[in-house]
């Protein structure tokens, strides 16, 4: 039996065939909720033999990628490594880069096929050999035809004839001498890591695939993936609905204006911070993160860090919005309450709420933004600083 089992999952494509979508390529897409991706990743991640998970991902998606994985627990598990032009040469980036950490075996996987379980991972892992890969297979069932210009050339005998699925497992490093090898003659030409084996004469077994362990290639796949899911035991499950709370309060000094949820409002004073010192963002932002167990402000953005001076808040929120996302979260609502004294808030109010409604991507009747005086009572009365109290609501489990 192999002792370390690594994943290396490849999600490095354009998805040209999916075509374009406001979410990014295929893998990006959401299904019952949650991205194409991390439900691949969190399934190897979740697999008791997995003792290594390396994502391939194209280059011009790694702040997408980071986003997608930040505040979950794959952020501390996923090595991410960039993708090639082919999927050929991404899955050989991935495995030049397992290489220092010398696992037993591999299992190589497209991270748009996210219906995998962890019976076919263990059916394909017992079938690995030290000297053969493993290939999941579901029989071809339709009649095959042969077809030139619109029209059948012949009828080919299906008999003995396999869709191959992934994930495709191999001792590691037959089959990184096998890629190097492939890479070195120059072909790109290669759609699988199997066709890569045999072209290098390692031998492949035949494993059972499962026919719900579908490739995402068109639109239409992750639309009907979608619906599959929405109509599944997971989405009838309880919805988990969870608030948060937060406060903040940020010192007045001399200054010319303040910014209050997002919004630039003129006064004879400003707040002081290392930030923009939006009190308002601050609270909304602690009170999102709340929702997830994710910390607070300070533990995502130290005002030790001297990159978020003078920082605009609405990359707080932002982040925010994406850990409680990245956790299979929606937000419900959010509800801010300004305490200060001057100056004036209600002119502003619908200014702030459009803000609040862009950042997190809410209708306007799911933000509120209220203010009240504090009687002249306190720091408050007293006009030597700004509170806010934030609260948000966000449910979880739609994905599960
Ligand atoms: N240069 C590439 C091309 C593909 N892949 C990955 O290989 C898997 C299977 O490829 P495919 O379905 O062909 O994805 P795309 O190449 O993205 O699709 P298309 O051919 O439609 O552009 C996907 O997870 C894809 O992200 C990759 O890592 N690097
Ligand atoms: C690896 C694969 O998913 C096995 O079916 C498939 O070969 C990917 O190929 P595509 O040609 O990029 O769709």
């Amino acid at each position: 039996m192999f002792q370390r089992v690594a994943a290396l999952v490849v999600a490095g494509g354009r998805g040209e065939r999916a075509g374009p979508h406001a979410d990014g390529p295929k893998q990006f897409r959401r299904i019952g909720g949650v991205a194409v991706l991390l439900r691949t990743l969190r399934l190897f991640a979740a697999h008791p033999r997995i003792s290594d998970l390396i994502l391939v991902g194209h280059a011009a998606d790694r702040e997408r990628i980071f986003d997608l994985l930040a505040g979950t627990d794959l952020s501390e598990r996923v090595d991410l490594v960039d993708g090639g032009p082919s999927r050929q040469a991404s899955v050989a980036n991935g495995l030049q880069a397992m290489e220092r950490r010398a696992p037993d075996a591999v299992l190589i996987h497209d991270a748009v096929r996210p219906f995998v379980d962890a019976a076919l991972i263990d059916r394909v892992i017992a079938a690995i050999e030290p000297s053969a890969g493993a290939l999941p297979v579901v029989a071809v069932a339709d009649t095959l035809k042969a077809g030139k210009d619109g029209l059948v050339v012949r009828t080919v005998d299906r008999a003995g004839l396999y869709a191959a699925q992934t994930p495709q497992g191999f001792p590691f490093s037959p089959i990184l001498e096998a890629h190097l090898k492939a890479a070195r003659s120059g072909g790109e030409a290669f759609t699988d890591d199997a066709s890569i084996a045999e072209w290098a004469g390692l031998p492949v077994r035949l494993v059972e695939g499962d026919p719900s362990n579908v490739k995402l290639t068109t639109a239409r796949d992750i639309a009907l993936a979608d619906r599959q899911i929405s109509q599944s035991k997971e989405a009838q499950l309880p919805i988990d609905v969870r608030t948060g709370n937060g406060y903040d309060v940020h010192r007045l000094v001399e200054g010319d204006h303040v910014t209050l949820c997002g919004v630039r409002i003129r006064h004879d004073q400003s707040l002081s911070g290392h930030s923009d010192a939006d009190v308002g963002f601050h609270a909304l932002t602690d009170a999102l993160l709340a929702t997830c167990g994710a910390g607070d402000i300070g533990d995502h953005f130290p005002p030790s860090d001297p990159q978020w001076r003078g920082a605009a808040s609405h990359i707080f929120l932002s982040h925010a919005k994406a850990v409680v996302e990245a956790k299979g979260g929606r937000i419900m609502n959010a509800d801010v309450s300004l305490i200060c004294e001057a100056p004036k808030i209600a002119p502003h109010r619908e200014a702030m709420c459009a803000e609040i409604g862009r950042l997190l991507g809410l209708e306007r009747d799911r933000v509120s933004v209220k203010a009240t005086t504090n009687e002249t009572i306190g720091f408050v009365g007293r006009r030597e600083g700004i509170a806010a109290i934030a609260t948000a609501s966000v449910a979880f489990g739609e994905d599960r």
